[in-house]
């Protein structure tokens, strides 16, 4: 199966908020039409209803024989919203969910053990191409399906292939719940250029400027972080001073860092078992 299978057979995206809708971009973008896609979501976005206008089905019947489900509703939803996709639970079409926490076992409990699923695990840089998505396939799926979705994730970004089911939570606690770990590093470093007598709109500029060309280089360059770190560090100057705050073994970033990622990764078992 191919994208090209993918336009002819259609592709059903159940809810698209955030996520939808940054995957849907991506997908407009590599040439999916938009009548080869079938939205359900309670309360669609004036984009929706605009690609509405250019063929894309909007909260209508789902087609026969849909090539892909996506799944993009929260995890709270899932009991209310799964059911309604039943009926293409015929081995033909692959689901391929990005809930975090709800594990294979439970979507089979509702679309039977024999549906291929794949779980991925985006991130939202995905609205602008640069997502990273973990992908993992259940026993039915197959090698080939396990490629579509791979290509369907690679519409928004890089994709990496978990070993196991289990290392999912892991990576929702690292890479899907990554950004907002970044987001708030921003809010934070902006906040302390303020203390230190800069104008709110010089300190947030720095601050998104200082991330983002960190972040760019620390992907361009053949050196690791740790290099990347020592080259800004002077014997005894500025940031010196710094890290001796942010690398303290007991309050620095890095237990900080362990236990809130660790919270996430918690947080998403707790939803695999329960839709609280
Ligand atoms: N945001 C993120 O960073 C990431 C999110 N995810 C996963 O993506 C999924 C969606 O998250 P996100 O996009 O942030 O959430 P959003 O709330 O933005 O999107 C969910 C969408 O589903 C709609 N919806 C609610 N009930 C139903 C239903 N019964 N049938 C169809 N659609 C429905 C919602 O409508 P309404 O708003 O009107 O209720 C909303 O538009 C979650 O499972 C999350 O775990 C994964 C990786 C990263
Ligand atoms: O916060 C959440 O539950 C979702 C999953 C990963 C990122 N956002």
């Amino acid at each position: 199966m191919n994208m090209s299978e993918v336009a002819a057979r259609g592709l059903v995206l159940l809810g698209c908020g955030r996520m939808g809708s940054a995957l849907l971009e991506g997908w407009l973008k590599q040439g999916l039409p938009p009548s080869s896609v079938h939205v359900i979501d309670p309360n669609p976005s004036a984009r929706l209803r605009a690609l509405a206008e250019e063929g894309l089905h909007l909260n209508a019947d789902l087609p026969e024989d849909a090539a892909i489900a996506l799944i993009a509703v929260k995890p709270q939803m899932m009991t209310d919203a799964l059911p309604g996709l039943r009926r293409l639970a015929d081995g033909r079409t692959l689901f391929v969910t990005v809930a975090a926490g709800i594990s294979f076992a439970g979507y089979e409990a509702v679309l039977g053990e024999n549906a291929p699923i794949v779980r991925a695990m985006p991130n939202t840089p995905a609205a602008v191409g640069r997502g990273i998505t973990a992908i993992i396939g259940n026993g039915p799926s197959t090698p080939a399906q396990l490629d579509l979705a791979d290509a369907l994730l690679q519409a928004v970004g890089q994709t990496v292939l978990l070993d196991s089911e289990s290392q999912m939570d892991a990576v929702v606690g690292l890479s899907g719940s990554g950004p907002a770990y970044v987001f708030n590093m921003i809010e934070a470093l902006a906040a302390a250029g303020e203390a230190q007598g800069l104008t709110p709109e010089m300190s947030l500029h720095l601050a998104k400027a200082t991330v983002a060309g960190a972040g760019a280089l620390a992907e361009a360059s053949p050196e690791g972080p740790g290099t990347l770190r020592e080259n800004v560090t002077s014997p005894n100057g500025t940031t010196y001073e710094a890290l001796k705050v942010l690398m303290d073994p007991q309050t620095g970033l890095g237990p900080l860092m362990r236990k809130a990622v660790a919270a996430s990764a918690d947080r998403s078992r707790e939803l695999g078992r329960t839709d609280e």
